[in-house]
């Protein structure tokens, strides 16, 4: 499992650290730790000599380049260009000497220049020079903005990333500047970063769906305490901010019937999905469901797609019956017309399920049911909307969210999610191609986010293979945070293993489950 801190619980843990440490340790073990990625990342080609530039903030970021590129002057015995290029008028002045005792070149790219914005700005000959010399850079380092950043970049700055060369490896230090910190806003200018080097433990921007702008995350051990129990004035012991379920996970998580199982032990799911029109989603949720390893799956629906379900999954059952966990919603019209019977019948048993106290996934058209918390309260409840629906259900029952669309969904996906968590009172696993599984903020449950499918997984009738994956996990005694995220994270494997770089179509996604589940269990046997 991958754990982030918040920027609040890293802020006290440095201050406890640097309390029983000498003076600007801390920042030296940093910086230590950077310098030695930097000099792994060098090319190896010895006719040129290497050229790394660092961008420079103001702040202790911007100290730890500063320090980081004096430090690799002594690592590196090879002769190195080493540029810092300063982008802000305040100045770590500290990693100022330091850089300036190991020769590095200082650039001060906010001096001269007329004043007025980045288009007015006469470009001084200190900043062409550092364009310049960013063009060709081996290595790049961003020493903008730490955790103290706030998302958005001063157009100097934006200038200067432009400048960057394509070939250029370029490493964030402790966060990738411009991007939130706290990982709650996606998108929007700042750096993309090949690989990130962050300090103590990672940050929330490095596991949500800010992730994919960190690159390769190395964690550099400074000693911070996070994590572990410490007596202080602020002796509760920290939780994370946010997780990741990795590979190694599935083993502990995976429920592995034992020699006593047998399929009502293991876990029976049932699935009130599709009607007369939708009666592919219902295939698809059995199937999936199916090589989940239920123990047993039940079908609940009408004729057509019950027909389909017996002709093409005979593992299913059909009709209703006791169950431990239900899967609602996928490929269900919640508004049949008043003459539609069938289409009745299917809301009605979608809503006893939703009355029961049993363990339910609701997905698609079982979402539009809900009015507000399920009625048993405690009941086990993990909604799965994907961005789309996730606004329209918010829109629909949350009078500050009246007009909410899908983009802002998309921007602030945690802030929304978290927000469905509280009003319903249940596990919101919202899903794109980072799916964020959301507890509900009175629980004090970290929040987790899976990024493991290829963008070939966004295909119709995935969501609903998801859907029957994850019910299966309620169904045998997962709570909603390990379903959904283990579910995740297989879902995504799966696909991938299905046809590695290549199209794959939500049949075949369920149809994986089995193989991806077995190579994650014995990879686990393999590490253990
Ligand atoms: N405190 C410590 O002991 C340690 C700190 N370390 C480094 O220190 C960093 C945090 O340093 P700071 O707290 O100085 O914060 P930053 O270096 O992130 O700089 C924050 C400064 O930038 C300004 N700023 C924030 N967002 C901006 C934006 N969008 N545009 C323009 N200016 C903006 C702020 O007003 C503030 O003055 C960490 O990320 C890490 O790199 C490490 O050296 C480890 C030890
Ligand atoms: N760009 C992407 N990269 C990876 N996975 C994605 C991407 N877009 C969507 N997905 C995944 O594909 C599935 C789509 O589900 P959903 O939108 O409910 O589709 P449907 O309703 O057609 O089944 C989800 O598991 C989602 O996380
Ligand atoms: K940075």
């Amino acid at each position: 499992m991958i754990q982030a801190w918040s920027v609040d619980d890293v802020r006290a843990a440095e201050e406890r650290a640097m309390a029983q440490l000498p003076d600007g340790e801390l920042m030296q073990r940093a910086a230590t730790g950077l310098a030695q990625v930097v000099a792994a990342r060098l090319p190896d080609d010895t006719s040129t000599q290497p050229l790394v530039v660092a961008l420079v903030g103001g702040g202790n970021n911007g100290g730890d380049a500063l320090w980081a590129l004096a430090h690799l002057a002594d690592l590196v015995g090879e002769p190195l260009d080493l540029v810092a290029v300063l982008t802000s008028e305040h100045r770590h002045e500290e990693g100022l000497r330091a850089a300036r005792r190991a020769e590095v070149e200082i650039v001060d790219a906010t001096r001269g220049g007329s004043k007025g914005g980045s288009k007015a700005r006469r470009r001084s000959k200190a900043l062409d020079h550092a364009v310049e010399a960013l063009a060709v850079a081996d290595v790049v380092l961003d020493g903008v903005l730490g955790i103290g950043g706030r998302p958005g970049l001063p157009d100097l700055v934006t200038e200067l990333l432009e400048a960057i060369g394509a070939d250029a490896h370029v490493i964030a230090v402790d966060v990738p500047s411009g991007v939130d910190p706290m990982g709650e806003i996606v998108g929007g200018a700042g750096v993309f970063a090949d690989e990130t080097v962050t300090f103590g433990c990672a940050k929330p921007v490095h596991v949500l769906g800010t992730a994919s702008r960190c690159g390769m995350l190395t964690v550099v051990d400074i000693g911070l305490d996070l994590g572990r129990d410490h007596a202080s004035a602020s002796a509760a012991r920290t939780a994370p901010a946010a997780e990741r379920v990795d590979h190694d996970d599935v083993a502990a998580l995976w429920p592995v019937p034992g020699p006593e199982d047998d399929k009502y032990s293991r876990g029976v799911v049932g699935v009130v999905a599709g009607g007369e029109v939708y009666t592919g989603a219902p295939l698809l949720s059995v199937t999936a469901a199916v090589c989940a390893g239920a123990g047993m799956v039940r079908y609940v629906g009408p004729p057509g797609p019950t027909q389909l379900v017996r002709a093409e999954v005979p593992e299913a059952v059909h009709g209703t019956g006791r169950v431990q966990a239900w899967v609602v919603g996928p490929g269900l019209d919640a508004h049949p017309h008043s003459w539609d019977q069938l289409g009745l019948a299917q809301v009605e048993a979608a809503r006893r399920a939703l009355d029961s106290e049993l363990p339910c996934l609701v997905d698609a058209g079982g979402l539009d049911l809900l009015d507000g918390p399920r009625t048993h309260a405690g009941a086990r409840t993990l909604l799965t909307p994907h961005a789309g629906e996730l606004a329209r259900l918010l829109a629909r029952l949350d009078p500050e969210a009246s007009g909410l669309d899908r983009e802002r969904v998309v921007v602030e996906p945690l802030r929304w999610a978290r927000r469905a968590a509280d009003l319903l009172r249940a596990t919101v696993l919202l899903k794109g191609s980072t799916t964020y599984v959301v507890p509900p903020p009175a629980s004090g449950l970290a929040v987790r986010a899976q990024a493991d499918a290829p963008a070939w997984a966004g295909t119709a009738g995935s969501g609903d293979v998801l859907a029957g994956l994850a019910g299966t996990l309620l169904a045998a005694g997962l709570d909603p945070v390990d379903a959904g995220s283990l579910a995740a994270l297989v879902h995504g494997v799966a696909a991938h293993d299905a046809n590695p770089g290549g199209p794959v179509r939500a049949l075949e996604i369920a149809q994986q489950v089995p193989r991806t589940v077995a190579r994650l269990l014995a990879r686990a046997a393999e590490v253990g």
